[in-house]
């Protein structure tokens, strides 16, 4: 089937004063209707910042590169007339990028002026697809997300096309309306019934009594549930699952694995970040190992857990409690200060000289446990 998300060369680096961080770097990854795409690697390695910059959502100090083409889910619409919508310019759960320029420029990035701004940006309302910031959209409906502008990004992306569910949900709620009215208002925007709100908190795993509590009356593992109602709630064709099952107990995090399988049997497709790699094995079809901002194996999920074929992806399946219990040893090295060749070489068991040039393919190692065709 068609891809539904083509990335290609995706570079996200962040200027600091005297350094440079580079959290992702030449990463080309594409996902087709129907596919759960696992990325899993260890902390700090770059998944939430691939998910923000799709989303339009890095902070100012950004530079990013590449291209990442979001095709139509099904046939093109007619034209915007037919299919104009109203929605508040931000979704409830999604966090306003840090870097939005008008922020930077008005210099003021208290909370409470965040907060207000956030409400009255909610309650624009704005034609689809015109005006400043509308390059990067092709014919038939394809958006280059990284070209289209914050414009393009708000009216007819977030939430509408790709819908997120944030690694912090507890602070990326919208905190001054209860759930009940967050989900009922997500719903609305979005063509759909507002009494769903029930039926869509049961099926994200919240009891719908727990709808009439403000997000800061909610513990972790509630938030949680409530942000991936919300993303569930709008029906994206595409969803980004940052770390959704954080803070669940195991019947939660496979009540939420299954949902989101169950998704995309019905056709969508789901980006699952995730560090659970038992959580990927029961419902990845495809997953991106990443290692110090770079992909290092990509491959179809029954294959790479059955036969893994980088030594970093050996060495995290080793680390499983069901499999050798081994910590890995050592640490990534910092994304200010990367290594030339292979970023892995340093806690390597199969190190040599070679690998102080970098590796590419679909396997990025000199040395795989197992030959994959390119
Ligand atoms: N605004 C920023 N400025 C500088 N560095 C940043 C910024 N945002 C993220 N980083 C750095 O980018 C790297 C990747 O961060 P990211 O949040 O994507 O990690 P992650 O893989 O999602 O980790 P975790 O599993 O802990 O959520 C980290 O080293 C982080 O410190
Ligand atoms: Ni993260």
């Amino acid at each position: 089937m068609k891809n539904l998300l083509v990335i290609e060369g995706l570079g996200v680096r962040f200027r600091l004063r005297d350094a440079t961080v580079h959290a992702v770097s030449d990463l080309d990854l594409t996902v087709r209707p129907g596919e759960l795409l696992a990325v899993v690697g260890e902390s700090g390695c770059g998944k939430s910042v691939l998910a923000h910059a799709l989303l339009g959502l890095l902070p100012a100090n950004a530079l990013v590169t590449g291209r990442a083409l979001l095709h139509p889910a099904r046939p093109a619409a007619p034209g915007p007339s037919t299919q104009r919508r109203t929605l508040p310019r931000w979704s409830s759960v999604l966090p306003r990028p840090a870097g939005d320029r008008a922020e930077s420029r008005r210099g003021s990035s208290g909370w409470s002026s965040r907060l207000s701004r956030r409400l009255r940006d909610s309650a624009e309302h704005q034609p689809e697809g015109t005006g400043a910031g509308g390059g990067g959209v092709g014919s038939g409906g394809a958006v280059d997300l990284l070209a289209c502008g914050e414009k393009v990004l708000a009216r007819s992306v977030r939430g509408r096309r790709i819908g997120l569910i944030p690694q912090s949900p507890a602070t990326a709620l919208t905190v001054v309306r209860t759930g009940r009215r967050l989900l009922a208002e997500t719903l609305t925007a979005h063509g759909r019934d507002p009494g769903l709100a029930a039926q869509v908190a049961i099926e994200a795993g919240l009891d719908p009594a727990d709808l009439e509590r403000y997000p800061f009356e909610l513990s972790g593992g509630m938030a949680q549930r409530l942000a991936t109602a919300l993303a569930l709630a709008t029906d994206p064709p595409l969803l980004i699952a940052d770390e959704p099952t954080s803070g669940l107990d195991r019947p939660l995090v496979d009540h939420t694995l299954d949902l989101l399988r169950r998704r995309c049997d019905a056709g969508a497709a789901v980006l699952l970040i995730t560090h659970d790699l038992a959580a990927a094995e029961r419902v990845a079809d495809t997953v991106a190992v990443m290692y110090a901002s770079r992909i290092v194996e990509h491959r179809p999920a029954a294959d790479l857990f059955r036969s893994p074929a980088h030594p970093y992806t050996q060495a995290l399946l080793n680390a499983l409690p069901d499999r050798d219990f081994t910590p890995l040893p050592g640490h990534p090295p910092m994304l200010t200060a990367l290594p030339p060749g292979c970023a892995f070489a340093a806690r390597c068991p199969r190190v040599s000289e070679t690998c102080a040039t970098r590796p590419s393919g679909p396997v990025a190692c000199h040395h795989p446990l197992v030959e994959v065709p390119a």
